[in-house]
């Protein structure tokens, strides 16, 4: 059995206080967690404090990258670690926890090590009154000590896309991971111990949100800023625990992403996309689809296609041979994703697919698996249309006009992401144009190059990071004005 223990100034601490860290295949036990109090998170972020004018200070841009390469190389030695360690906490099949969220921990790593070898800063020239002269330049100067407050749907994945660029900026970090996914976030203590990173400049505290670790970490008035993805409602929370002390906050939040398949597409690869935006990692994706509009012509043609490939995943144990579609994370979050299901019949959906749980042989059983759903005939108003389930399921909605579609996408208060499907580029460029999202994928989804903007739009986020765009968060850009 593991047992889980924070990590606060390079060393593991337990407190007499410990949560179940549950494995949601079968539900089965897999270890305690110690669940950081008060004071367990004001020594983390005390240390985080420290750290900022220890060794960590003192090492010049190259050593620190070399620092971060080695943090991603260490990863990539411990690969199978960290895999058994995420799948467990999460199901995950292999397929997707090998070649998505293991590999990306280690790429979030050197991505921004890179970044900050590489960066340029602006200068500018100026005459000033006495005809003489003055340089400008900009100087970066890490912001202190950040907050990092992670979800469970790729918990190393996210957490060191934050993680990454905060410590090649020179920042210190306090994590606090989910309390469903504490595995991956303690493995890499171990990696940042081994790798040699100053003790103080990584820390990992444990625990709930309201009145626990995650609470009293964005409190915490040493905290110089903090960056969260999760739920909406909690990026409310978090922003008034940081706005006692004016903290700056990077937020990525919940969606309800529409998927457009115009008539024009090409069938096969639109079918595929919607399948993979709608299921991969069990629909637990903030950039997932679960709302698709699909142009009348092929509306019938595309639903029963989406159908067969729904029906076609295969479930089981995630080291399974061919298995590619996991559990839930949660009992509890199964519970959520069911009365979405009960809803959308008391509604009067048309459920195409699924709707249910499906039968699981043995141990299974007692896991928190939902079948892939599909629904039609839905009206826009429906709770199924307006909000984020974060499951494995859509509506699919037929349209007729580009306009009209435009209209039904942005209808939300949401706007993370969108995918569109059509083979006329017109089309392509007005719709990416028109759609009220931080990023929207023509002929693909989930394509990611970590130098471009990531972010939502509306009440999907405050803030973009990714390449420079994390910068202007893990940094303060100062002006020197030299007159000359
Ligand atoms: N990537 C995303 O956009 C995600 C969205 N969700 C959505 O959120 C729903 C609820 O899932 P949860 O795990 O409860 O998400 P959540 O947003 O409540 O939790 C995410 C993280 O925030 C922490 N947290 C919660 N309340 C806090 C507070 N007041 N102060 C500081 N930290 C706090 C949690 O402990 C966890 O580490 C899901 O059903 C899904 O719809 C969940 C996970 C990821
Ligand atoms: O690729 C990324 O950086 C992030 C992907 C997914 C999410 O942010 C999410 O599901 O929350």
């Amino acid at each position: 059995m593991n047992e889980f223990k924070n990590f606060i100034n390079g060393q593991w601490v337990a407190t007499g206080k410990t949560f179940e860290n549950r494995n949601p295949v079968d539900n089965s036990l897999i270890g305690p967690v110690h669940e950081a109090g008060r004071g367990e998170v004001d020594a983390a972020v005390q240390a985080a404090k420290a750290a900022l004018k220890g060794p960590w200070a003192g090492l010049k841009v190259d050593q620190r990258v070399d620092l971060l390469h080695a943090v991603a190389d260490g990863i990539n030695n411990r690969f199978d670690d960290f895999l058994a360690a995420e799948i467990a906490d999460t199901g995950k099949p292999h397929v997707l926890a090998s070649h998505v969220d293991i590999p990306r921990g280690a790429a979030n790593f050197k991505v921004f090590a890179d970044l900050i070898r590489n960066v340029p800063n602006e200068t500018f020239g100026m005459n000033t009154p006495d005809n003489g002269h003055a340089l400008n330049y900009a100087v970066r100067a890490p912001r202190g000590v950040i907050g990092v407050v992670c979800p469970w749907n790729l918990p190393l994945l996210l957490m060191t896309w934050k993680v990454g660029p905060a410590l090649a900026c020179g920042n210190t970090v306090v994590v606090k991971p989910s309390e469903d996914t504490p595995a991956t976030a303690t493995l890499l203590g171990e990696v940042m111990n081994q790798v040699g990173v100053p003790a103080g400049v990584y820390n990992v505290v444990h625990g709930f949100g309201p009145d626990s670790a995650g609470q009293f970490l964005t409190e915490h008035p040493l905290v110089d800023g903090i960056t969260f993805t999760g739920e909406t409602s909690t990026g409310e929370a978090i922003m008034r625990a940081a706005a006692k002390g004016v903290r700056p906050v990077s937020f990525e939040l919940g969606g309800k992403n529409a998927g457009i398949v115009f008539a024009d597409a090409d069938f096969d690869k639109a079918v595929a996309g919607i399948a993979r935006a709608a299921f991969e990692n069990t629909g637990q994706v903030c950039l997932g689809t679960e709302r698709v509009y699909v142009q009348r012509p092929i509306f019938e043609r595309f639903v029963a296609a989406l159908k067969q490939r729904a029906e076609s995943f295969k479930m089981g144990q995630p080291l399974e041979p061919g298995v590619n579609f996991g559990p839930l994370i949660s009992m509890t979050h199964k519970k959520k994703v069911l009365s979405y299901y009960e809803k959308a019949k008391a509604e009067g959906a048309v459920t195409v697919t699924g709707g249910g749980v499906p039968a699981m042989p043995g141990a299974l059983s007692a896991g928190a698996w939902v079948q892939p759903t599909i629904w039609t005939g839905l009206p826009e108003s429906s709770a199924i249309i307006r909000e984020e389930i974060f499951g494995p399921c859509c509506h699919i909605t037929p349209f007729d006009t580009e306009e009209e579609v435009i209209r039904l996408a942005n209808a939300t208060p949401y706007g993370l992401a969108s995918s569109v499907w059509t083979q006329d580029l017109s089309v392509a460029h007005r719709m990416g144009a028109a759609l009220e999202v931080g990023i929207c994928w023509i002929n693909s989804w989930f394509l990611r190059d970590l130098r471009t903007s990531f972010g939502g739009a509306k009440q999907s986020g405050i803030g973009r990071e990714g390449g420079v765009h994390s910068l202007e968060f893990y940094t303060e850009l100062r002006n020197v004005c030299v007159k000359l």
